[in-house]
C-alpha cells in the first residue's frame, strides 16, 4: 500500500482536500496540501508544532477560509456554502476542540443539549434530559455530571464532557483536536480506549490530531504527516518507519517513539504486520 495522500478512485473517501493553501499575511502554513480520508478510519493526523494542523482542521469544517483550494466532505464542498448548507453539513460531524471550548455558564447538560437545540428547537425537555445523559453515560461519566458546571470537573471529565457534546447529533465524523493533552498517562489511555470503543460501536469516521504517540499506536488505522506545508505522507506507522523523512524518522524513532512502540507491542496495539525499517533504510515518500 502506499504512502500518497491521495487514494486510489473507487475508495470510500469521507473528507477531500485538494490543493489547499492557506496564509496569515506573508506566512504560508499550506501550499497546495491534499488529503484523502477514508469512511470509517481513524486518522492520526500528527507535525511539528505549528505546521497547521488545527488550521487544516478548520479549513476542513469551514472555520477557516483557504486562500486557493477544494475541501468536500461527505462530497459536499464546504468552502463558500449559504449559512444554511453550513449548518446542515455541520449537524453531520461532531468536534472536540482542543481547550474543550464548553460553554462556562451553563452546566454540562445543557452544553451537550446546545447542538440538539440549535437543529431541534422544539425538541421535548424530557427527551433533551434523556439525551445529555445517555451521552455522558456513553462517555463513562456518572449521570450526576450533567448538574455540574465544567469548572466543577477534572480536566479528564472535561475532556468525556467535550467529547458528549461533540457525540450529541450522532455525527458520521468526529474530529478530535489533540484530546488527550493535558490528561495524565492512565487517563489519556482511558480516553484512547473510548475513542476506539465509540467509534466501533457507533461507526464514526475520527480525524484526530495529536502529538501523543501512544495514541498514534493504540487507536489509529492511519497516520498522515504534516510537514514543508502538506501532507507528505499517510500510512499505517510501519509503512511510515520505511519513508525517510527527516521529520518522520526523527518523531517515530526518537527515543520517544522507540517507548511508545515498545509499550504497544506489550499491550498488543501494533496495528500492522509490516517490518520495521531502521533509519535511513526507507523507500523515500
Ligand atoms: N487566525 C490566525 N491568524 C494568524 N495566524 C494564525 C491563525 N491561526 C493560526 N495561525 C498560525 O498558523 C500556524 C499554524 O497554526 P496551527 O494552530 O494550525 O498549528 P498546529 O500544527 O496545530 O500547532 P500545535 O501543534 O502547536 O497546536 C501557526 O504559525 C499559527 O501561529
Amino acid at each position: 500500500m502506499g504512502t500518497e495522500p491521495i487514494l486510489d478512485e473507487g475508495e470510500d473517501v469521507i473528507i477531500r482536500v485538494r490543493g489547499l493553501t492557506n496564509r496569515f499575511g506573508d506566512q504560508v502554513v499550506h501550499d497546495k496540501l491534499d488529503l484523502d480520508m477514508r469512511r470509517g478510519e481513524i486518522l492520526g493526523v500528527v507535525g511539528g508544532s505549528g505546521t497547521g494542523k488545527s488550521v487544516l482542521m478548520r479549513s476542513i469544517i469551514g472555520l477557516q477560509t483557504p486562500a486557493e483550494g477544494e475541501v468536500r466532505v461527505f462530497n459536499e464542498e464546504t468552502v463558500g456554502r449559504s449559512e444554511e448548507e453550513q449548518t446542515r453539513l455541520r449537524s453531520r460531524w461532531g468536534v472536540l476542540f482542543q481547550d474543550g471550548a464548553l460553554f462556562s455558564t451553563l452546566t454540562v447538560a445543557e452544553n451537550i443539549q446546545v447542538p440538539i437545540r440549535e437543529f431541534y428547537p422544539r425538541i421535548d425537555r424530557q427527551l433533551l434530559d434523556e439525551i445529555a445523559t445517555y451521552k455522558l453515560v456513553a462517555t463513562g461519566l456518572p449521570a450526576e455530571a450533567g448538574a455540574k458546571f465544567p469548572s466543577e470537573l477534572s480536566g479528564g471529565m472535561r475532556k468525556r464532557a467535550g467529547l458528549s457534546r461533540a457525540l450529541a447529533l450522532d455525527p458520521e465524523l468526529l474530529f478530535l483536536d489533540e484530546p488527550t493533552a493535558g490528561l495524565d498517562p492512565i487517563g489519556a489511555a482511558g480516553f484512547d480506549a473510548l475513542t476506539k470503543d465509540l467509534s466501533a460501536t457507533l461507526g464514526h469516521s475520527v480525524f484526530l490530531i495529536t502529538h501523543d504517540l501512544d495514541t498514534l499506536y493504540a487507536i489509529c488505522d492511519r497516520v498522515a504527516v504534516l510537514a514543508d506545508h502538506k501532507v507528505v505522507a499517510v500510512g499505517t506507522i510501519p509503512e511510515l518507519l520505511a519513508l525517510d523523512h527527516p521529520w518522520i524518522q526523527s518523531y517515530f524513532n526518537g527515543p520517544r517513539g522507540r517507548a511508545a512502540e515498545d509499550a504497544a507491542d506489550r499491550a498488543g496495539h501494533t496495528n500492522s504486520d509490516a517490518p520495521r525499517h531502521p533509519a535511513g533504510a526507507g523507500t523515500g515518500a
